[in-house]
């Protein structure tokens, strides 16, 4: 089943009288459960076409469906509760709070929810954190916490909300190669486990070895596309 669809798009900054194009037409389709990595040279769109997808920013041409929805049709309030129930993020710099424990900095995140039982977020926590091997530093803050440590934080903090997408802007650009295993090995679980759909950028070969689909951006299009 498609749970993303981009028609045409293009994204064009404005920096002050020059135009720079980061995308030049994407046409792209991404099934429900898919491990996607979004690779190519410096400046070939990747951060461009991942904030689209998270409705982070808006193309300059051409539409975007999630869930056959088309985004720009959204009202904000259901753009906003896109955003929250389906979408993950993990970034490169991890992004977590300092003076929160991996505890919290993941509860966090289930808080936005009004809905949800404190049983409920205590069992949700508890589970995603030991899911991510972190069941022993969960009342460790960030700065007691490796890099991959940390990393797998950001990871249970954008799982925690069981979205249906997941992305990722190079989340191991700031990881040795071993960690990095660990870190995309946990997701490759959890992508099978929860059927979370991921989308990587990478210029990490290590996460070619990992990525069901590999799609090549080059200029803001798409050079090449390979799946195993
Ligand atoms: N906010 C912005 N304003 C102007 N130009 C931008 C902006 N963001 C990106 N660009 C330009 O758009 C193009 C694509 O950038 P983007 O960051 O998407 O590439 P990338 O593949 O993610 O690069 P990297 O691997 O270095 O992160 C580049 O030419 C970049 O300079």
């Amino acid at each position: 089943m498609n749970l993303l669809e981009l028609k045409g798009i293009k994204k064009i900054y404005q920096q002050g009288q020059v135009e720079v194009p980061a995308l030049r037409g994407i046409d792209l389709t991404i099934h429900r459960g898919e491990f996607t990595s979004v690779v190519g040279p410096s400046g070939s769109g990747k951060t461009t076409l991942l904030n689209l997808i998270g409705c982070l920013d808006t193309p300059t041409e051409g539409k975007i469906f999630f869930d056959n929805r088309e985004i720009e049709k959204l009202s904000k309030e259901e753009l906003a509760l896109l955003r929250r129930y389906n979408l993950g993020f993990i970034f490169q710099e991890y992004n977590l709070i300092p003076v929160l424990s991996a505890y919290e900095n993941v509860e966090l995140a289930l808080r936005l929810f009004d809905d949800i039982k404190e049983i409920e977020v205590e069992k949700r926590v508890k589970n995603i954190l030991e899911a991510v091997g972190l069941a022993d530093f969960a009342h460790h803050t960030p700065g007691e916490l490796s890099g991959g440590q940390q990393q797998r934080v950001s990871i249970a903090r954008a799982l925690v909300k069981e979205p249906k997408l997941i992305l990722a802007d190079e989340p191991t650009a700031n990881l040795d190669s071993k960690t990095s295993e660990e870190v995309l090995e946990v997701m490759v679980e959890m992508n099978q486990q929860l059927d979370t759909t991921f989308i990587f950028s990478t210029h990490d070969p290590l996460v070619w070895d990992y990525a069901q689909r590999i799609i090549t951006l080059k200029d803001g299009q798409i050079a090449e596309e390979k799946s195993s």
